[in-house]
């Protein structure tokens, strides 16, 4: 039996801003950043670790969420946690006086998603498996109990999740070995970052090309003569055929995302991502009438399953943007993929930052084998920046991620750049 004793946090910041990795429209100068937290135990050499990503400043302020989420975590059995994980992420989100801060939503509900899913990362350690894995192997009825359905009865309740569980469940044998045997595809922003000069755009596209991507995603939303001169070198070395999504991280007023998103029609983006505020539902709606064919993507900072549920019952999104620590870690994200798979919306997680790619490529693959049981226009995000820091790094082959084979989410960080990266003000 294992139970919770302690919980410990560090900020860790990384330099991206010096090479300007990460940059876009509205964030010119990221550092990529983790609130860390390690979850000790009375089990010798088992810990839970858990991130939630920032771009520098504000993380001590997420570090500080995480300690003070520590009594809602601390002395729990991870048996208790594993016989009703729904019943676990109605208690961390439940704290009365902390919900005053959220509720689900900022800088506390960018903690929980560190915390719940270093639940999971233990959860993992402690059985052998990975996280994606342990979801793989659950039942329909299994599944169901790791969510808490509160505010989205609305659109999915308890007994159609099982349903539509249930029938996904056909055919699981066969997508696992799919999965093993080619891993789950994903594209690639590392070329795209909008404080990159022309040339590295064009050599980076280049070698997107070579390494098998067929999905390459550029920053857009600076200056309209920029964003034109960058798509056309983009389409000249990807050629017509491959796909080009582009970003503007919210710049934009409705209109304005409406004018510019035609000015750059003739790229033949697949769809553009954020064009405004991540919480304007009906602005988005607006946006996604006016340009098709081109679609409309969000979810990087759609803050919990309860706008993410706005999206998709008004017919705001073409593609559902995760992310797996602005959400309050797996439980609520299955929620939203399940929601996702009701309205038939392609989930291609947002991995553009620190440790995003290590958690997503789990969610992914979970939502493969047990929820809308397809690849069909869905990638998973895919960024080239500090995955030497992590233990069980993941790993890409042919522009794929392969399904990570150690037990626990991917999450955990070598201690060399713990201790290296740790931010010292
Ligand atoms: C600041 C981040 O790098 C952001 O630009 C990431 C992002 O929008 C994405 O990966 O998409
Ligand atoms: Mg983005």
């Amino acid at each position: 039996m294992t139970r919770i004793t302690g919980l410990r946090t560090l900020d860790i910041r990384f330099p991206t801003s010096q090479k300007l990795d990460g940059s876009d429209a509205m964030n010119p100068d990221p550092d990529y950043s983790a609130a860390y937290v390690v979850l000790e135990t009375d089990t010798p050499g088992l810990e839970g670790h858990g991130l939630t990503f920032t771009i520098g400043r504000g993380n001590e302020i997420c570090c500080r969420a995480i300690e003070a989420l520590a009594h809602n975590v601390v002395g729990l059995e991870l048996d208790w946690i594993r016989e009703n994980p729904g019943r676990f992420w109605r208690h961390v989100t439940s704290d009365s006086q902390l919900r005053w801060i959220g509720p689900d939503k900022g800088a506390i509900h960018l903690a929980t998603g560190a915390v719940v899913n270093a639940v999971w990362d233990l959860w993992g350690k402690a059985v052998g498996k990975p996280v994606w894995k342990i979801v793989g192997d659950m039942g329909p009825q299994e599944i169901v109990r790791a969510i808490d359905f509160r505010y989205i009865t609305d659109c999915i309740g308890p007994e159609e999740a099982l349903e539509r569980l249930q029938d996904a469940a056909t055919g699981k044998a066969e997508r696992l070995q799919r999965l093993l045997d080619g891993g789950y595809p994903c594209y690639t922003t590392s070329a795209g970052w909008l404080g990159y000069e022309d040339d590295k755009l064009r050599r980076l596209c280049r070698d997107a090309v070579d390494a098998g991507f067929n999905h390459v995603k550029l920053k857009v939303g600076r200056d309209l003569d920029d964003d034109i001169r960058r798509l056309r070198i983009a389409r000249e070395e990807i050629g017509p055929d491959r796909r080009l999504m582009i970003d503007a991280n919210q710049v934009w007023e409705v209109g304005q995302a409406i004018e510019w998103v035609k000015a750059l029609a003739f790229a033949k983006p697949w769809f553009i991502e954020e064009p405004t505020s991540p919480d304007d539902v009906e602005g988005h709606r607006t946006i996604r009438q006016a340009i098709a064919p081109v679609g409309v993507a969000t979810g990087e900072m759609c803050q919990n399953r309860i706008v993410f549920k706005q999206f998709l019952m008004r017919g705001a999104i073409d593609v559902a943007q995760i992310d797996s620590c602005r959400l309050g870690g797996v439980n609520e994200i299955l929620a939203v993929m399940l929601m996702a798979a009701k309205y038939d919306v392609p989930v291609c997680p947002h991995a553009g930052g620190v440790g995003l790619c290590e958690y997503v490529q789990h969610l992914s693959m979970i939502d493969y084998l047990c929820i809308s049981g397809s690849m069909e226009n869905r990638v998973i995000e895919y960024v080239d920046h500090l995955h030497e820091h992590f233990v069980d790094p993941c790993i890409i082959r042919d522009a794929a991620y392969m399904p990570p084979q150690a037990p626990g989410f991917s999450i955990t960080m070598k201690p060399e750049s713990l201790h290296t990266y740790r931010f010292r003000g």
